[in-house]
């Protein structure tokens, strides 16, 4: 195990040094252009992360903060545009990143992703899947099934199919984090966004049933349950003055979050900060009034 991960490592960092798009960090260093965090070798470091939905928003912050707390990054979202555009960016703040389209409903696309890590990177330590959909905002029974076959193929049970595609890969080199992005609806579902809620509730399940198969194979699997970020995603609930009001008055912080608010605690939760957590959900919402 040892020598599989030592070998994974030398690949991760070769790759990093032969890279002719970048510079190494250590001729960055040289140059002082690297930020101190980079030069101090982060809490990630030599692990490798995949994210699903990471060109914008909560992912690709997460992305960007697994990748400066040292991880080798895989990006992925379903708009290949997109996808070399957030690499490019990342790559231009010298992370070490790269990525893939990838549809998570669909399996070839999971394969590919998670094939791609293992050949590019050597192995998989990390996975966020932050990917979801809601195509629906009304009262709850006026959702057809069609809705709820989407909602729930590609919040609930793609995060499933994908989690159980990468834990051999993570059994393989004695352990790994799982972190799925869930909502504050998943705990208190909000009117007329029903049948997402209840996707969300369903990934807190999700995440107390991984946790306890996963946990002999040293695989921890967390959950974040965010309130309202500020993302084209929750456009909905804070491009319209009276229904931005509506939602601050139930936030004792009375301000809408960052998605780097986020993928603070999605770090933290990768990394051996969070060794003894699994299982577990922590949201981050500015504070929920009773
Ligand atoms: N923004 C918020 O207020 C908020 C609050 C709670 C939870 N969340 C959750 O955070 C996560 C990220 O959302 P965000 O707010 O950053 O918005 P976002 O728009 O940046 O992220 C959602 C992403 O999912 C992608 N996506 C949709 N279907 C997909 C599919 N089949 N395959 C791959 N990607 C797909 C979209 O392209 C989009 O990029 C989501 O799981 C969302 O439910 C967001």
């Amino acid at each position: 195990m040892f020598f599989s991960r030592a070998a994974r490592q030398l690949t991760v960092w070769t790759r990093n040094v032969l890279s002719l798009q970048r510079p190494s960090v250590q001729v960055m260093a040289l140059r002082g252009i690297v930020d101190s965090k980079s030069q101090r070798g982060g809490k990630l470091q030599g692990k490798v992360a995949v994210v699903t939905a990471s060109t914008e928003g909560i992912g690709f912050a997460a992305a960007r903060s697994l990748a400066q707390e040292g991880a080798s990054v895989v990006l992925s979202s379903r708009s290949r545009e997109n996808v070399e555009r957030a690499v490019a960016e990342l790559r231009h703040e010298n992370l070490s990143v790269t990525g893939t389209t990838c549809h998570v409903g669909k399996s070839e696309d999971r394969e590919r992703l998670v094939s791609m890590a293992v050949k590019e990177y050597g192995g998989i330590d990390v996975l966020v899947t932050n990917a979801a959909v809601n195509p629906f905002f009304g009262n709850i029974l006026d959702s057809t099934e069609e809705v709820w076959d989407k909602i729930l193929d590609v919040n609930v049970k793609a995060t499933f199919l994908l989690t159980k595609l990468v834990a051999p890969h993570m059994e393989k080199q004695g352990g790994g984090s799982v972190v799925i992005v869930s909502s504050i609806v998943g705990l208190h579902p909000l009117q007329f966004l029903g049948p997402y809620s209840v996707s969300k509730t369903a990934l807190l399940g999700l995440t107390k049933a991984l946790a306890l198969e996963l946990a002999p194979s040293n695989i921890r699997v967390n959950c974040v349950a965010p309130g309202l970020i500020k993302t084209n995603f929750s456009g909905i609930l804070w491009k319209n003055e009276s229904v931005k009001e509506e939602c601050l008055s139930k936030i004792i912080m009375k301000r809408m979050g960052e998605p780097k608010e986020i993928s603070g605690v999605i770090s933290f939760l990768c990394s051996d900060d969070a060794s003894y957590i699994t299982g577990e959900t922590i949201v981050a919402a500015g504070g929920v009034k009773a």
